[in-house]
Parts: structure tokens; C-alpha cells; sequence
């Protein structure tokens, strides 16, 4: 079966990587939701974008749809113009949920939408992959949330796609509903396919994607390996009062302090574990100590912020996954 990872298009090539933006920024108004975004899509690679509300993902992900055009910087898919038709042959998006026709079958959606491809992947096959076989006589109307999703990142594939863009597949979904994609788009990756795939979930671009790109604020935070990344945004948060805060703040591992305006200190450390041990043994005096994770817009913001100006202030910090030690 070869769902992915062929050429079906006519559209234009005359680079080797798929898509491509270059100093790319994009205002709606006074919001500047990319600001000179520069990015290459090589083929065979899942892309993970990560990044909190707001990041830029989704505008990035229309930009190279065709369905917005940036306000300055270019943008290039297959080497041509996205907002031309013919550049779109090879790519593969899902559609909004909402534009399922609620009466057709689900068999009947994929044939529609699989008619527009030169070289479709028959509907059997697509079914197969995406466990939708017991879902082909349902009307739409009529599917879960989950199994709208599952048909939605199906049809994204049903043309052959040199390339895939996917915005948040597995919101809304439960944990088996969850991995039953991302075990079907690992299938798609191992025959070859490109995809983007944009989520708030580190764990979700932890299981798929091989190089991750980090976005806040419209920007490019980083744009690594996924150890790479992992290991830059493994930062805890230790939050604790002491009378002897700056010989606390010198041991190794803190990478960071901030103070907070109820007098306690907040230190950005690498290892919490090692760090607690090293300050127990050190004999030094603390109370309240507490240790959170790092969000990944902290993380990162902190980490292109050389002297920590964009630190988190911990006193403000939500109490979900918070360690009391
Ligand atoms: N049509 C629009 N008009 C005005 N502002 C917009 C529009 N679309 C997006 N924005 C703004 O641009 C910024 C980036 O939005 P975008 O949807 O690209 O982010 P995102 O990373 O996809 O966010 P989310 O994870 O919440 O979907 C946000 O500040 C958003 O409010």
C-alpha cells in the first residue's frame, strides 16, 4: 500500500525541500501573529510545531495552505505560489470538522473528496489505515467527536500527498483514540510521508515528530531535534524561602533566579532532584519549598532571554503540576 511518499502532482519543483518561508511575517491589524518566520520543510520528516494559544501556529499552517498570504516574506510550497491551485495537488490538509456533509456516508466523503486526486489511495485501503472499515455505511452526521477527527486526518491523506498539514488532529480525543493516529501516522511516516503537525502537547510531538519547531509569540523559539528540544525544555521550577538565598542560588544546577513579590525566590533548575539533594546536603535553611515544571513558553522564552527578564514569576504560576516536596 503506498499512501504516502509518491509524487502525484503537476505542480512546479525546483527545490529539494517541500515548503519553505523565508522572513516571513503576517499581521491581522495590530496583531503580528508570525513575525520573520523562517522555516524549510525537508521531505520524509514529521514536523512537529509546537507552541501555547496564540503562538502562530495555525496562521503558519494557512500561509502555506494557500488560504492566507503573508504581509511580507515569501512563502513557497513545491517550489511554487500555495494560493496557486496547482501547487496544491501534492498536499494533504484536514478539512474543519463541521465540513462534513452530515448526511453523506463515510464512505461516500472519502470518494468526494478522493475524486479531486489524479492518483487517490483506494477507499478500502484508506479505511484500513485510519480503522474507519466498521464506519463506511454511517452517515457522518451520525460519528463520534473521535471518529470525525479519525476520518478528517484520513481524507487528509486519501490523494497520494507529497506533503501534510495537520492542525491539532488529536484535540478532543481520549487516550486510545489518541494513539490510534499517532500509531497511523508513524505508519504513514515509515512509508515516506511529510507531515506538520501542530499541537500544545509536548507528549504528542514527543510521539511522532523527529524535529520539533517551537513557536511563541509569532516567533521561532527553536527549531531543533527532538532530543535537542526535550532536553532544553526539561526545566523544573523550585519555588522555596530561605534567609541564605544567594548561597542557595550559587549551588550547581540552577540555571536561573527570579524573585517573587511575596518574598519567596524562584529558581530554574536543570535537574530538581539533583538539585533538592545537593541543598539538603548543603545544610542550608529553606521553607515552602515546592517544584513545578517549567511550561514550555517559559522554558522557552526564558532560555532567548539571556538574563531572565522574561521569567516566569512564580507566584503567579497555575498550581496544576505542582510537586509539594
Ligand atoms: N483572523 C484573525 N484576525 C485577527 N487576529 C487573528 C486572526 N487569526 C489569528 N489571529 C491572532 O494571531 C495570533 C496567532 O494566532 P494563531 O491562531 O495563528 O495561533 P495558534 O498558535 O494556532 O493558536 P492556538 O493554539 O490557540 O490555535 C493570535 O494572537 C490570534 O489572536
Amino acid at each position: 500500500m503506498t499512501l504516502a511518499g509518491t509524487t502525484t502532482s503537476t505542480a512546479p519543483s525546483t527545490s529539494a525541500s517541500l515548503a519553505t518561508l523565508d522572513h516571513v511575517t503576517r499581521r491581522y491589524g495590530s496583531v503580528t501573529a508570525l513575525d520573520d518566520v523562517s522555516l524549510t520543510i525537508e521531505p520524509g520528516t514529521i514536523l512537529g510545531l509546537l507552541g501555547p494559544n496564540g503562538a502562530g501556529k495555525t496562521t503558519l499552517i494557512s500561509l502555506l495552505q494557500g488560504l492566507r498570504r503573508a504581509t511580507s516574506g515569501r512563502v513557497e510550497l513545491f517550489g511554487g505560489n500555495p494560493a496557486d491551485p496547482r501547487s496544491r495537488q501534492g498536499l494533504g490538509s484536514t478539512p474543519q470538522e463541521t465540513a462534513l456533509p452530515p448526511t453523506l456516508r463515510t464512505s461516500e466523503v472519502i470518494d468526494f473528496v478522493g475524486a479531486h486526486f489524479e492518483r487517490r489511495v483506494p477507499t478500502a485501503e484508506l479505511a484500513e489505515e485510519f480503522g474507519l472499515e466498521t464506519l463506511l455505511k454511517r452517515q457522518t452526521g451520525s460519528l463520534s467527536g473521535g471518529q470525525k477527527r479519525r476520518l478528517s486526518v484520513a481524507l487528509a491523506f486519501v490523494g497520494n500527498p507529497r506533503l501534510v498539514l495537520l492542525d491539532e488532529p488529536t484535540t478532543g480525543l481520549d487516550v486510545d483514540a489518541r494513539r490510534t493516529l499517532w500509531n497511523a501516522l508513524r505508519r504513514q511516516h515509515e512509508r515516506g510521508a511529510t507531515v506538520v503537525v501542530t499541537s500544545h502537547y509536548l507528549e504528542e510531538i514527543e510521539a511522532l515528530a523527529e524535529r520539533v519547531v517551537v513557536m511563541g509569540n509569532g516567533r521561532v523559539l527553536a527549531d531543533d531535534s527532538l532530543p535537542a528540544v526535550l532536553g532544553r525544555v526539561g526545566q523544573r521550577l523550585v519555588r522555596l524561602e530561605s534567609p541564605q538565598i544567594d548561597r542557595i542560588a550559587e549551588l550547581d544546577g540552577v540555571v536561573r533566579r527570579e524573585a517573587g513579590e511575596d518574598g519567596s525566590e524562584t529558581l530554574v533548575v536543570q535537574d530538581s532532584d539533583d538539585f533538592i539533594t545537593r541543598l539538603v546536603h548543603a545544610g542550608l535553611p529553606f521553607r515552602g519549598l515546592s517544584v513545578r515544571g517549567a511550561t514550555l513558553e517559559e522554558a522557552f522564552l526564558s532560555l532567548t532571554e539571556p538574563h531572565g527578564s522574561a521569567a516566569p514569576d512564580a507566584s503567579a504560576a497555575p498550581d496544576t503540576n505542582k510537586e509539594t516536596v
